[in-house]
């Protein structure tokens, strides 16, 4: 079944990324254009990243998921993005679903409550684009093609 576009107001909302390599630093970008906040647990990350998030520089455990301030219900993660080695993110996601957080395992489909989608974005106006999770590729490919005709109605 295919899956309905929600769209969500990320801003001032906080997001957990582990991971701070090729994938979580191009979701990290995405992610940053719509005013969340972003704590990134990894023992390396970008150059790039490091003044625009919250850097645990560590390994991921279980405790990375209460919020970063600890301060109650209000700043808890509104979701996480599991972007490390694969038997990382799937620990990630077991404990995720114990606390009930809505989780995306980006080495496994099957383990993810959204997907990531390919984006296209101009203002406030955002395309959102999956293939229902079997075609990485071709999200990419529509993906290019829609940030094109965005860029092509701007002028
Ligand atoms: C299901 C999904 C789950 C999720 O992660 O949310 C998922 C899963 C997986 N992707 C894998 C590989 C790659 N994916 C890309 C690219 C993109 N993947 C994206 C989304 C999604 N990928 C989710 C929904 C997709 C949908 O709806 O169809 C995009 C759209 C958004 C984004 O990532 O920003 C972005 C294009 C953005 C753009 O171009 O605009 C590249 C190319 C690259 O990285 O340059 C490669 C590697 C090279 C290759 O294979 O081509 C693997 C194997 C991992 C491994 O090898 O271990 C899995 C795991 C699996 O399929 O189980
Ligand atoms: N969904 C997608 O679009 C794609 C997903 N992948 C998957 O995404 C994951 C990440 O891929 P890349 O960014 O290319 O890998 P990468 O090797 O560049 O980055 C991995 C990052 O995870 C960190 N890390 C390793 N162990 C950790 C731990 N225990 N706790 C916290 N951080 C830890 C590393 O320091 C590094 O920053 C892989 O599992 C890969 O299978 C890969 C390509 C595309």
């Amino acid at each position: 079944m295919a899956y309905f576009p929600l769209f969500v107001d990320l801003e001032g909302r906080q997001v957990l990324v582990v991971g701070g390599g090729k994938i979580a630093v191009r979701r990290v970008r995405t992610l940053l254009e719509f005013g969340c906040q972003i704590t990134v647990v990894s023992p390396e990350v970008c150059e790039e990243l490091r003044e625009k998030v919250l850097w645990k520089k560590k390994r991921y455990d279980e405790t990375d998921l209460e919020s970063p301030g600890n301060v109650g219900e209000a700043s808890r993660f509104i979701f996480v993005l599991a972007a490390a080695a694969p038997e990382v993110n799937e620990k990630i996601v077991c404990d995720c679903r114990k606390k009930k957080i809505p989780v995306n395992n980006a080495s496994n489909r099957d383990q993810c409550d959204f997907y990531f989608p390919g984006i296209a974005k101009d203002g406030d106006t955002v395309v959102g684009i999956t293939s229902g999770g079997g075609d990485h590729r071709l999200a990419a490919k529509i993906s290019a093609v829609v940030r094109q005709i965005l860029r092509t109605i701007a002028v």
